[in-house]
């Protein structure tokens, strides 16, 4: 029964990648852009545009491309290659094969957009999951995989890549992205908070508490505004693909982050940074509230509380993060946490667990 559980839950994972939706959602993105009145004639309205999420395929298309004397006549695997654009940035930047690898039928779609790009005698794909499939070659000389989750680990597709890391990298070969780190900070975030999980206290005059609990227990992945961000970012883990053990992955580590004004605390949240390292200059880019949009925002994780902080406090605490046990791509995270001030009536100390599914 769990076994057939755990199939279906990996069906539904592989089926979400099928539509060219989620393919598209990681390419452009959609801008909600005000339309004043005088444009129009008529009430103030919203239109959509769509831009390219620039910050996460530019990264890879820029890892690849400033780095051709890397790529020149090297065997590649992309790990996951979804419609195939980090496969035929390879190409573009030199190698001599590229191996695409995709369980869902998303690779129907990229096997044609190689085709009509020319690029078919130099591009194998191979639909199945990366841990069954067999490649036609032993060993690879690059890597390249984009299989960052929200909070970096949620899907936990990393584990896909560590498995053909041991199983196929050439030894001194490389890994694009081959560095990745997570930060958390404490935001002030009182109206959403109110929005989000206030709402749950009167719904039509009933009390719909137990909502509000599992609104509290669900990390919500949001845009947050640098202005709402009241302490400074604290790295809290950090990620080495060459030499990580998937079962490092499950972890518990301290934080310490310090106030930097007078505010109140609502959340903290996390975001991550990634790192291509193997580059002549390095490129890296951020997933964090002070950085451009990308599609993975940034996880927020409600406190039951509100807190009041003075400029200059410290909150420590730790975090902790694993694979749930009905479903290894969701997490179970928990912070504990403590603020430390000279003032009683502010002290405060919580733990709140949370779900991401
Ligand atoms: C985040 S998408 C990235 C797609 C593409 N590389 C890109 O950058 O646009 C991850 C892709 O990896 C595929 N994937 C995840 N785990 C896999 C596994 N174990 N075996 C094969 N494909 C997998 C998913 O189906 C999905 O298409």
């Amino acid at each position: 029964m769990g076994e057939k559980r755990l199939e279906q839950a990996e069906e539904h994972y592989f089926q979400s990648y099928n539509h060219h939706g989620i393919h598209e959602e990681m390419l452009v993105r959609d801008i909600p852009l005000f339309v004043p009145p005088f444009t129009t004639g008529k009430i103030s309205s919203y239109r959509i545009f769509r831009q390219k999420d620039e910050v996460r395929t530019n990264a890879y298309k820029n890892a690849i491309y400033q780095n051709a004397h890397l790529f020149k006549d090297k065997v590649v695997l992309d790990v996951g290659c979804g419609t195939s654009i980090l496969s035929m940035f390879a190409v573009k930047a030199g190698a001599k094969h590229v191996i695409g690898v995709d369980m869902s039928t998303i690779i129907e779609k990229a096997s044609e957009i190689v085709k009509i790009n020319g690029m078919s005698d130099r591009i194998t794909l191979l639909q199945g999951k990366m841990e069954e499939v067999v490649l036609p070659v032993e060993k690879v000389d690059i890597i390249i995989s984009e299989w960052m989750g929200y909070f970096l680990l949620y899907e936990s597709m990393l584990d896909t890549v560590l498995l053909a890391r041991d199983k196929y990298l050439a030894p001194g070969g490389l890994i694009f992205p081959d560095k990745a780190h997570i930060y958390m900070a404490a935001i002030e975030d009182g109206d959403y908070k109110e929005e989000k999980i206030g709402y749950w206290n009167n719904v039509y005059g009933f009390d719909f508490t137990p909502l509000q609990r599992t609104a509290l227990a669900e990390p919500l992945v949001d845009t947050v505004e640098m202005k709402a961000v009241v302490t400074d970012p604290g790295q809290v883990f950090s990620i080495d693909l060459y030499t990580v053990m998937a079962p490092e992955l499950a972890f518990h580590v301290p934080f310490e982050l310090h106030f930097n004004r007078n505010d109140f605390a609502h959340a903290f949240i996390a975001w991550f940074d990634i790192e291509f390292s193997a580059c002549h200059k390095p490129i890296k880019f951020s997933t964090g509230p002070h950085a451009k949009y990308t599609h993975w925002k940034q996880t927020v994780f409600y406190l039951h509380e509100v807190l009041r902080v003075n400029r200059g406090e410290v909150i420590t605490g730790s975090i902790s993060s694993k694979p749930t046990e009905k479903n290894r791509r969701d997490l179970d995270i928990k912070i504990d946490y403590q603020l430390q001030t000279a003032d009683p009536s502010r002290a405060s100390a919580g733990s709140c667990n949370y779900k991401m599914c």
